[in-house]
């Protein structure tokens, strides 16, 4: 289905805080363009002197007086109106990019998982930059090319109406030819604006895969998806060229040659005594102002087509709808079980099932662990449990109250997740585990002595002041993976999952943060995925999945002792981990 593009009304609606500002600036912007007109007039009224033999020493330093006043008025008037403008447009930026990021703060997580942080950046930072731009500038050109061509034709209408009609005669050309010209091409504003995005994101994608693309020698050249999306943006671009080279060139050339039709109307009204020889020059001084005015139309229509690609973006991210929240809350020192009741999830619609028809009962303070070959829902299972994403059908229940009914915050507060991949903000070390939470430095340092972080972080020169990021220390695989099992274990939430949290570590750090854990975790319900099976042998249930199904459930003996998937799997990984021994 053709989408519809966004208008410039959608801009309006964004800034309507700052209306009573725009529309300021906009007014004072009118005022300030009646006042370029001011040398015209004084100019008119100083051939009139000339013309009736009346030029006295006074009268003309009057009329300079009054040019003079006039210029001085509208750099006044139009500095008040670029303050407006400004603010009202500055601070409109700043209220989007607010209420973009709350807005998608309340979306289901998997909503960054499927937008590249590229393509989120463009939206935030791009396209909205361009929304401010607008509204500082083009508002007040907008108000300017309306008005003042307005007033300029009022006035030469009652100056000699001929003239003003004769006027518009280059401008209904200007306009007519190149729309005509422009039908007989395809539109290409929402091709190119596609083929913009394609290409940032292969462009970003291509940067992020910079260790890989190095290990085998591809170059922006090589690498096939960048280089496709290039040729498909150039393409696009050339072909937008051509199509509206010949129409705007042709557009130009009409409205910069209107002195062609006022020249020889007016010198036949002028030999005809229907025209002033004041007037006759008004008009020719006129008429390249007039257009001069008129061509900045021509500017800001190309403007809001370029803003009209980002203000969609914006729209849609703004349509889009957010996780609803429930109501229902439970204590942040709770115990509590978790239920899969029948759940069933994928992740497109009409696609085949991640999930499908999935049971489990893990009792409250349990430690559990998912088990099953790569790609068979186990990630899935526990980020439907933390909402990243909502079931298909079926519910979740945390002490029997189903995910859905919690409020987010609260779900928030009742589970901590540890990813295999560790995302550490650009902060000090004590910030990357304190995460905005209260904790003492002391609580933070027994949380990363628990995580087997602290040795290293304490022979660091500064410790746990050290900032991650380009200047500062870069962390391991391992060492991530540590600070962020350092977090949850400080954030105590009654529900714990790790997701292949130790995959980085060497077998002596993990038997290390495996004994840490037991304790801390004592008294929380705890759900690890692990493919190194040893790691989770003494678990209280092992839930074993298969192609998106639980095929079996138990604990490590009584798996072992039915002699099916878990034993087959139990048999292979000790025969791998000997062999490898
Ligand atoms: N964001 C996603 N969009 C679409 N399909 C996905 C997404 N994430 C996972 N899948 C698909 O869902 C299925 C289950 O994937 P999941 O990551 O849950 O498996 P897993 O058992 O955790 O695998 P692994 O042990 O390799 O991490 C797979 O077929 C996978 O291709």
């Amino acid at each position: 289905m053709e989408q519809k593009r966004t208008g410039l009304s959608y801009v309006f609606t964004l800034a309507k805080e700052e209306r009573g500002k725009l529309s300021l600036g906009m007014l004072l912007a009118v005022f300030s363009s009646a006042l370029s007109f001011g040398p015209y007039l004084v100019v008119y009224q100083i051939l009139l002197l000339i013309i009736k033999q009346e030029v006295t020493l006074p009268a003309m330093l009057g009329w300079a007086g009054i040019g003079i006043a006039a210029a001085v008025l509208q750099a006044i008037l139009t500095s008040f109106a670029g303050i407006c403008s400004h603010t009202a447009a500055f601070n409109t930026m700043h209220r989007i990019k607010v209420r973009v990021l709350e807005h998608m703060s309340k979306f289901n997580l998997g909503f960054f998982q499927e937008h590249a942080p590229g393509q989120i950046k463009t939206t935030l930072f791009d396209d909205v930059d361009r929304i401010e731009t607008f509204l500082a500038h083009s508002t007040l050109e907008l108000a300017q090319a309306i008005v003042v061509p307005l007033m300029m034709f009022i006035f030469m209408l009652r100056l000699n109406w001929i003239m003003a009609l004769i006027m518009l005669v280059p401008m209904i050309l200007g306009i007519a030819i190149p729309m005509a010209l422009m039908g007989r091409y395809p539109d290409l504003t929402d091709e190119f604006a596609g083929d913009t995005e394609k290409l940032n994101a292969s462009a970003n994608e291509f940067i992020t895969a910079m260790p890989v693309i190095k290990m085998y020698h591809l170059t922006a050249e090589k690498f096939e998806q960048y280089r496709n999306s290039l040729k498909i943006y150039t393409d696009c671009w050339i072909k937008m060229c051509e199509s509206s080279c010949n129409p705007l060139s042709i557009a130009l050339v009409v409205l910069d040659s209107a002195i062609l039709f006022t020249l020889p109307v007016g010198g036949w009204l002028y030999l005809r005594d229907s025209l002033s020889a004041a007037s006759y020059l008004l008009f020719i001084l006129l008429t390249m102002c007039f257009f001069t005015s008129f061509l900045n139309m021509v500017t800001i229509a190309m403007q809001s087509m370029e803003l009209g690609s980002g203000l969609d973006n914006v729209k849609k991210i703004m349509d889009m709808e957010t996780m609803k929240s429930g109501q229902q809350t439970l204590s942040q020192t709770g115990c509590y079980g978790i239920d899969f009741d029948n759940v069933t999830f994928n992740y497109t619609q009409g696609g085949k099932d991640a999930l499908s028809d999935v049971d489990i009962h893990l009792e409250p303070g349990s430690l559990n662990a998912f088990v099953g070959p790569s790609g068979a829902g186990k990630t899935t299972a526990v980020q439907l449990l933390g909402r990243y994403w909502d079931v298909s059908s079926g519910t979740i229940k945390i002490g029997g109250v189903p995910v859905t009914e919690l409020q987010t915050e609260n779900l928030s507060d009742l589970t901590a997740f540890v990813f295999q991949d560790v995302f550490l903000l650009e902060d000090t070390l004590l910030e990357n585990i304190r995460m905005g939470t209260d904790a003492t430095e002391e609580q933070v340092r027994q949380a990363a002595k628990a995580a087997q972080i602290d040795d290293f972080i304490m022979s660091l020169p500064k410790g746990y002041a050290t900032r991650i990021g380009d200047e500062g220390v870069k962390l391991s695989g391992g060492q991530q993976q540590r600070i962020s099992i350092a977090r949850a274990i400080l954030k105590d939430a009654p529900i714990v999952v790790f997701d292949e949290a130790t995959s980085y570590s060497d077998i002596e750090n993990e038997h290390k943060i495996q004994l840490a854990l037991q304790n801390l975790l004592r008294g929380k319900t705890t759900i690890m995925i692990a493919h190194r099976l040893h790691t989770i042998r003494n678990a209280d249930k092992i839930v074993v999945f298969q192609d998106g199904r639980v095929v079996e459930q138990g604990t490590h003996d009584e798996l072992i002792a039915s002699g099916s998937t878990y034993s087959h799997m139990w048999d292979t990984y000790t025969r791998e981990t000997i062999g490898e021994e």
